[in-house]
């Protein structure tokens, strides 16, 4: 998908939400478990509900692997369901030496067809530059993680001064084709958000950390938002859980719902 059309799909729906397919067998209503695939099923009715609010889905690919090759063929099932208009993520910070880089990119940008990855900078810019490759394909690059550990290494002063993850921003707009880069920035990390949006003023930014780790959604628009939103602002447990009974789907809707009208609203206030 082309920036452009992200961006159409953004002003389409007045939302810059994120849907998060952490889809765990032991955390979906019982009853799902006598289907041929139950974690496809889930997907499909929280897809069939959620569709309308969002702009992107992102599957934690770890949530796939776990369950072996049934766990991929839901995964392609799901990515197949999603609507061709809506932004895909493959969540699996993936990043290694250049060739095995490349296979990680041929897998999920032309065996799965994804349209973007997230992905591990620490490797450097051999270990990104193959994603970079693939036309209209993104890489969305780990830059200030939403968890605490992010204290360890991303906010940690370098010896020339600065955090960890303002010099994998500068760096990395010097690799490859960096326009089809987009960044992984945490609800939970308030005023760094506007740090980050400094060093990087157009690139869009995938924040998770709203819903269940309690990120502002009000203060990601405030702090992150751009002339063209810039922002995919992800929940997962928090949509797709509201429910654990047989009304899970409708429930993951009206949270959807929740979120895409707070967003129209910030996007009215904030996007200039
Ligand atoms: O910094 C990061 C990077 C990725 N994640 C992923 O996003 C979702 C968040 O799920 P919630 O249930 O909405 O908390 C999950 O897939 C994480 O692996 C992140 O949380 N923080």
């Amino acid at each position: 998908m082309t920036k452009a059309e992200l961006i159409a799909q953004i002003e389409k729906k007045s939302s810059f939400l994120c849907v998060g397919l952490d889809t765990d067998i032991a955390k979906i209503p019982s009853y799902l478990h006598s289907l041929p695939d139950p974690i496809f099923e889930f997907n499909r009715q929280i897809i069939d509900h959620t569709a309308e609010y969002a702009v992107a889905y992102k599957p934690n690919i770890a949530f796939y692997e776990a369950m072996g090759p049934k766990g991929w063929e839901s995964l392609q099932r799901t990515l197949e369901y999603i609507p061709k208009d809506i932004f895909t993520i493959a969540d699996a910070k993936r990043g290694d030496i250049g060739n095995t880089s490349g296979l990680y990119a041929k897998a999920f940008f032309e065996s799965m067809e994804f349209d973007s990855i997230t992905v591990a900078p620490y490797m450097g810019v051999d270990s990104v530059k193959p994603f970079l490759e693939f036309e209209n394909k993104w890489v969305i690059l780990l830059a200030l993680t939403s968890n605490a550990g992010s204290h360890d290494f991303q906010l940690t002063l370098s010896k020339n001064g600065k955090p960890l993850f303002q010099e994998v921003l500068e760096k990395s707009q010097q690799w490859g084709n960096h326009a089809n880069m987009m960044y992984v920035v945490g609800a939970t990390r308030g005023e760094k958000i506007a740090e980050v949006r400094q060093i990087v003023p157009d690139h869009f930014f995938l924040v998770p950390g709203v819903g269940a780790q309690g990120g502002s959604l009000e203060e990601v628009a405030r702090y992150g938002m751009n002339k063209d939103c810039g922002l995919l602002v992800n929940s997962s447990r928090g949509i797709i859980y509201a429910s654990s009974d047989g009304d899970f789907a409708l429930r993951a809707g009206e949270e959807a719902k929740k979120l895409q009208e707070e967003m129209k609203i910030l996007l009215q206030k904030y996007m200039n």
